[in-house]
């Protein structure tokens, strides 16, 4: 411990809300860079994942959460179960809500769930420079008026508008005690683990309709020199059908999303990345234990 440690603070906060509501957004603009995968399709994020963000004294772990909803499947149930651990757990629950949709059944529900987390909560309106003025007021009065909040905010992480205050605001609520992680860690996800989300990425933004549901991804090896990483890493479906789409016509769909993760991998890593894609057909993959422990998640 350094000498420091006793002026130290730290915290866990959790990050909740329906699926699309710009969650992965907001940990990646705290933290500074892509920790989390995001996609303008729902359900993006999968597993419980830790952005970790330093100022002066104080450490703030920004857990972020799936998107609630009602699971039906193993991996839905996993899902949801990733999200309400982040919850139950945390200094401070932050609920994001899209200013740009009004309230939804899918909002109704996860304020009954909320109330049931003892933790402090806030209100975060997200995306608000496309959000219409009135209908902004109007969910910010409806939703206060249940008082379960004790803050407010409007923020638009795409502007960059309303960040400092809200990161000034959590700041500000940590609890004193040492650091979780090391000064220099930004997450806690393993690099294999965080690449195998990267290419995931690029099958939501690449793919459409059913596909990327369908898909999982999971780094195989990985092979570190100073200067360059080789990845090999295979992306999983249930049917021959979307394996073909995977691959696009002559291998030019595998090939571009290959291309867009090494691109944002080598960002992310400092060095060269050498990625290699293989696509297999595993009908079952949502509903196997081991397989969801290698993707991140734990069976419910
Ligand atoms: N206009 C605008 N769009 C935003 C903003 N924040 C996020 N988005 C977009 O909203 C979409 C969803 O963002 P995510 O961060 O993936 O949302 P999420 O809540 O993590 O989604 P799930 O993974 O489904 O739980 C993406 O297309 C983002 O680019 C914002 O401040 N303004």
């Amino acid at each position: 411990m350094n000498e420091r440690a006793s002026e130290q603070k730290c915290g866990f906060v959790a990050i909740v809300g329906p699926p699309n509501a710009g969650k992965s957004t907001l940990v990646n603009a705290l933290v500074g860079q892509k920790v989390a995968i995001v996609s303008p399709k729902v359900q993006t994020t999968r597993a419980r994942l830790m952005g970790i963000v330093v100022e002066d004294e104080t450490q703030l772990v920004l857990v972020d959460t799936p998107g609630m909803f009602t699971p039906k499947k193993t991996l839905e149930r996993a899902m949801v179960n990733a999200a309400r651990e982040g919850a139950a757990g945390a200094d401070l629950v932050l609920l994001l809500v899209d200013s740009s949709r009004g309230l939804t059944d899918e909002l109704e529900d996860m304020l009954r769930w909320l109330e049931e987390i003892g933790a402090p909560k806030m209100l975060v309106l997200t995306k608000v420079d496309i959000a219409k003025k009135d209908t902004l007021l109007l969910l910010t009065q409806r939703l206060n008026r249940r008082g379960q909040f004790i803050e407010t905010f409007m923020i638009s992480a795409k502007n960059d508008d309303g960040l400092d205050d809200l990161k000034e605001t959590l700041v500000a609520a940590m609890p004193r005690g040492p650091w979780h992680y090391p000064e220099d860690q930004v997450a806690d996800i393993s690099s294999r683990l965080l690449a195998a989300e990267v290419t995931r990425e690029k099958l939501f933004l690449q793919l459409r309709q059913e596909v990327p549901y369908a898909s999982a991804v999971e780094t195989e090896t990985w092979t570190e020199t100073d200067s360059e990483i080789s990845i090999h890493q295979t992306i999983y479906v249930e049917r021959e059908g979307q394996k073909a789409i995977v691959l696009g016509k002559g291998g030019s769909r595998i090939k571009e999303i290959g291309t867009a993760s090494r691109t944002d991998l080598e960002d992310m890593l400092g060095k060269r990345v050498h990625l290699f894609l293989n696509v297999k057909v595993k009908a079952d993959w949502s509903e196997r234990a081991d397989m969801l422990e290698a993707f991140g998640l734990e069976r419910s």
